[in-house]
Formats: structure tokens, sequence, C-alpha cells
């Protein structure tokens, strides 16, 4: 690594029973430090047999089953092994990988043979792409609790700019110190963010990127065209209700509280 320009691309497989978050966060840099490794996108591979099976998997109260969470924090998924199974099993696979992580690329493939430039220089997490984000984060639905009852994704779009102290608070609010509650009572837990949102008094849009407990808000290229801006966010985690989110969102974060 001393050496520069040595790897083009490093491809981290963890354990079949990692969270992929936690080591995605370490190399998750500030882009302004200039490292030579910045963190491309999460990818994870579900075998078409035994994936549904391994996230109907029950866990003791508490846990999170790890397939569902694996797929949740994923920019891209693959579904390998389609050979072994039906169309109709392949589309229980895919639905339930939809209701948790609605944002996600999903690929199908057998022996895992895929176009290495679908799944290389994804720019997940960086500023690059800002520009697609919107298009994507417009076409994504909230989803239903599907197998594992507990994840699953919960979009809104709120009009306004917003103050940038008052989001950091809300967003520091919601994912350390896990203050916002389902009507259950239980603290929704974000295992992924992504958000275009727009900042009072900045000219361009700013993504909004979060995996765990970490989160980011970077300038994109890309200048505001819609009058009035909206803010889209796209939350994938626990225990979340969209509409419970959305109004403590606008209440703590957008100036002068104008709705949709
Ligand atoms: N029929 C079929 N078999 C496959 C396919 N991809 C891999 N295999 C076979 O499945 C067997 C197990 O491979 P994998 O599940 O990829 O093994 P692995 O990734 O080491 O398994 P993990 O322990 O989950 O990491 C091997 O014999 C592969 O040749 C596929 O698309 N179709």
């Amino acid at each position: 690594m001393a050496k520069k320009g040595k790897f083009d691309y490093i491809l981290l497989e963890t354990t079949g029973l990692a969270d992929p978050g936690a080591v995605a966060s370490m190399f998750w840099v500030d882009a302004e430090l200039g490292s030579d490794i910045y963190l491309d996108g999460i990818v994870t591979v579900i075998d078409a047999k035994y994936g549904l099976q391994q996230l109907s998997e029950e866990k003791a109260e508490g846990l999170t089953n790890e397939a569902a969470r694996q797929i949740a924090v994923a920019d891209l998924t693959i579904i390998n092994k389609t050979d072994l199974v039906t169309e109709e099993e392949l589309t229980q696979t895919r639905d339930a990988v939809r209701s948790i992580n609605g944002l996600v690329k999903i690929l199908e493939t057998q022996r895992s043979r895929v176009d290495l430039s679908q799944v290389l220089d994804l720019h997940s997490f960086d500023s690059k792409e800002g520009v697609n984000l919107t298009e994507k984060l417009q076409l994504v639905k909230s989803t239903r609790p599907h197998l594992d009852k507990s994840i699953l994704t919960a979009t809104f779009e709120v009009t306004g700019d917003l103050p940038e102290d008052a989001l950091n608070v809300f967003i520091q609010d919601l994912l350390w110190e896990k203050m916002y509650k389902n009507k259950e009572g239980q603290p929704m837990t974000v295992i992924r963010l992504k958000g275009i949102v727009s900042l009072a008094g900045k000219e361009h849009q700013v993504m909004l990127q979060g995996v765990h407990e970490l989160y980011d808000l970077n300038e994109t290229p890309q200048l505001w065209e819609e009058n009035p801006r909206i803010n889209r966010l796209v939350f994938i985690g626990r225990n979340l209700d969209k509409d419970i989110l959305r109004e403590q969102f606008i209440s703590a974060v957008v100036q002068g509280a104008a709705e949709n």
C-alpha cells in the first residue's frame, strides 16, 4: 500500500456472519484527506437456493437477522445460483431483498458471472453519485416488513431549506441517541441512510450518507433546479415508522416547517 498506484481496486470479503457496515466504516474516510483508498460500495451476494431460508431465521429478541442486515447495508446485491431455483422462488427472493432495501441494485447471476463494470466503480459514497442519486431517490418507495419483520425502507420528501446545525442535531439524535421511537415505543435504528438535501444558503445539492452511526454531508456539483427545493431522504433500518420520522424531521429541521 505504501507504493502509490499499486492497487487498482481492493475487494474485501468478510466472513458469512459479518456486519459489513462495521468494516465499511473503517474505509469511509473524508475525501478531503486525499487518501489513496476510498470506499466505493458494499456488495452482498445472496444464495438463490438458501437466501430466503436464511432471511426467515428467527433471531432472539433484540437481535437482527444477519442476512437481512447485510442486505440493508448493501449498495448492490447479487442473487447467485439462479439455475437452482424456479422463477417463482427467484421472485420471492427478489421481493424479500426489495422489501428490506428499497434502494439497492439487484443483479441475478449463475456462478457469480457479472460484468465487472456493474460491480466496480459504484461511487456509492461520493458526491459523483449526486446526480444519479436524485433520480434514484425519486423512485424509491417505502416498504412493508417482509420476512425479517423489523428491517424495512422508509422514505419521504419534504420541501424547504434546512439549517445545517438543526439537521446535524436531528441526525445525531436519530443515529447516536436513538431518540426517535415507533408507535410501539421501540427505538428506530438506522442501518443505512441516503438523501439529497437543501441546506439553507447553498446553491448546490447536498448529499447525505450514513452507515450505522457514521454519517456525512457533502456538497455535490449539482445545482438546484427545482423550485421549491425538495429534500429526499431514505432510511433503511429497524422499527422505522415513516410518518413519525417525517413529522419529527419537519418539526426539528425544516425552516418555517413548510410541508409538502
Ligand atoms: N449450480 C450452481 N452452483 C454454483 C453456482 N455458483 C457457485 N456454485 C457452486 O456452489 C458451491 C459452493 O460455492 P459457494 O456457495 O460460492 O461457496 P462459498 O462462497 O465458499 O460459500 P460461503 O461459505 O457462503 O462463503 C461450489 O461447488 C460452486 O461451484 C451457481 O450459480 N450455480
